[in-house]
């Protein structure tokens, strides 16, 4: 097992059509710190223009063509993935200390993060350091009502950087604010014109301070305590005057809620836990990220990172990165899976079943059959 720190970062920059991808990155890449970073572009379409607006030339940037990264290019990018490396370590390139990749605006992104995580060799190499989404404040709207990939988008990403604000109406701003709110409390919006959205700092969202090494797991979890009230707010804030399933046809059923555990976990019953969680409910987990106690060796963390059915390889930390904190802390992001079914699941692997839900052992007979409620 390699440490999380080994691995090189891995970016995945998305956003619906025309939202303002490339513009993001051509100034993100004037930055000097993305001196070492290589940049695969997902073009779609016959006509690849895309590269042509990125405006640094030079090996580091990679295209892929002949489809989208989601579908038909998600081989060609572990591919792409697995030559880089090959490329670096026969030191036919320098270094890479980062990878981006800016997918099509069509792309649902769990399959690029599945790339990423699920196959063995890339997974040693590379890790998820995060979701980038811009949301272009002008249509972004829209762009959720009618599109699917644009909600799943914005609802996984760890930042969510906003375009062309001052485009937008003050009232348009306010509700698509919100509705994003309610969509993903925890990614912090960055407005696209401020300095802070065109810094490499805006890429990073991973574990690991790049330049420290140190695990920074409030930054990771988004700092669980500040939002803890976002996910008892009505969901449709903001939207009371308008029939709530008509506005958000397709965000009402997503959900970002935590779990905050004090009592370290048996390795087994964690085991079990994310296997069922994957096995039965994969399709409805859009992400988690989680760090665990467990109780075989309560002092060093598991590190878990997860899209729909597929986990990067767990990974444990040397320490607690706050020694005073050692709370199992998990984020999911889920797409009609009830907090209350996820929380249930976990006590009932933890040891402490309550009194309407069935213990881990009825689990294990049965994992489907979770008394009051139906999928
Ligand atoms: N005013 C304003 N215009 C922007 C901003 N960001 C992007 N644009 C414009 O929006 C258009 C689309 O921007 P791109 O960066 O090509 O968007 P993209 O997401 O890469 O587009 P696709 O690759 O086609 O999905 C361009 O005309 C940009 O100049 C912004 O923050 N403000």
């Amino acid at each position: 097992m390699s440490a999380a720190s080994d691995r090189i970062p891995v970016t995945i920059l998305t956003g619906f059509l025309g939202a303002g991808k490339s513009t993001l990155l051509n100034r993100i890449l004037k930055d000097p710190a993305m001196k070492d970073a290589a940049v695969i572009i997902n073009e779609f379409g016959d006509v690849g223009i895309d590269h042509l607006l990125v405006e640094r030339s030079g090996d580091a940037i990679i295209e892929l063509s002949d489809g989208c990264l989601c579908c038909t290019v998600r081989g060609e990018l572990v591919d792409t993935l697995a030559n880089l490396m090959d490329a670096v370590q026969t030191g036919r390139v320098n270094s890479v200390k980062r990878v981006v990749i800016e997918t099509t605006g069509l792309a649902d992104p769990a399959p690029v993060m599945q790339a990423i995580m699920g196959n063995p060799i890339i997974a040693t190499n590379f890790e998820l350091d995060g979701v980038v989404t811009v949301v272009d404040a002008v249509n972004g709207a829209q762009s959720l009502d009618n599109h699917d990939e644009a909600v799943k988008q914005a609802a996984v990403a760890d930042r969510l950087i906003l375009s062309k604000k001052t485009m937008a109406s003050q009232e348009v701003l306010r509700t698509l604010e919100a509705r994003l709110d309610a969509l993903n409390p925890r990614a912090a919006v960055i407005d696209a014109d401020s300095t802070e959205a065109g810094q490499v700092g805006v890429l990073v969202n991973g574990l690991y301070d790049p330049a420290s090494k140190i695990a920074d797991v409030d930054r990771w979890l988004k700092d669980e305590d500040a939002h803890d009230a976002h996910h008892h707010h009505d969901h449709h804030h903001g939207h009371d005057h308008q029939d709530p399933h008509e506005v958000n046809r397709h965000d009402s059923s997503i959900r970002s809620f935590s779990i905050i555990d004090d009592t370290p976990i048996d390795p087994m019953a964690l085991d079990m836990f994310i296997d069922l969680l994957r096995s039965a409910h994969g399709d409805k987990l859009l992400r988690m990220k989680a760090i665990v106690a467990v109780s075989d060796r309560p002092d060093r963390p598991l590190v878990l990172h997860g899209v729909q059915t597929i986990f990067h390889p767990p990974s444990r930390l040397p320490a607690w990165p706050d020694p005073k904190d050692r709370r199992t802390r998990m984020v999911l992001i889920t797409k009609d899976l009830p907090e209350a079914f996820v929380k249930d699941l976990f006590d009932a692997f933890l040891g402490k079943p309550r009194i309407d839900t069935p213990d881990r052992a009825a689990l294990n007979d049965n994992p489907l059959a979770v008394p009051g409620m139906r999928f």
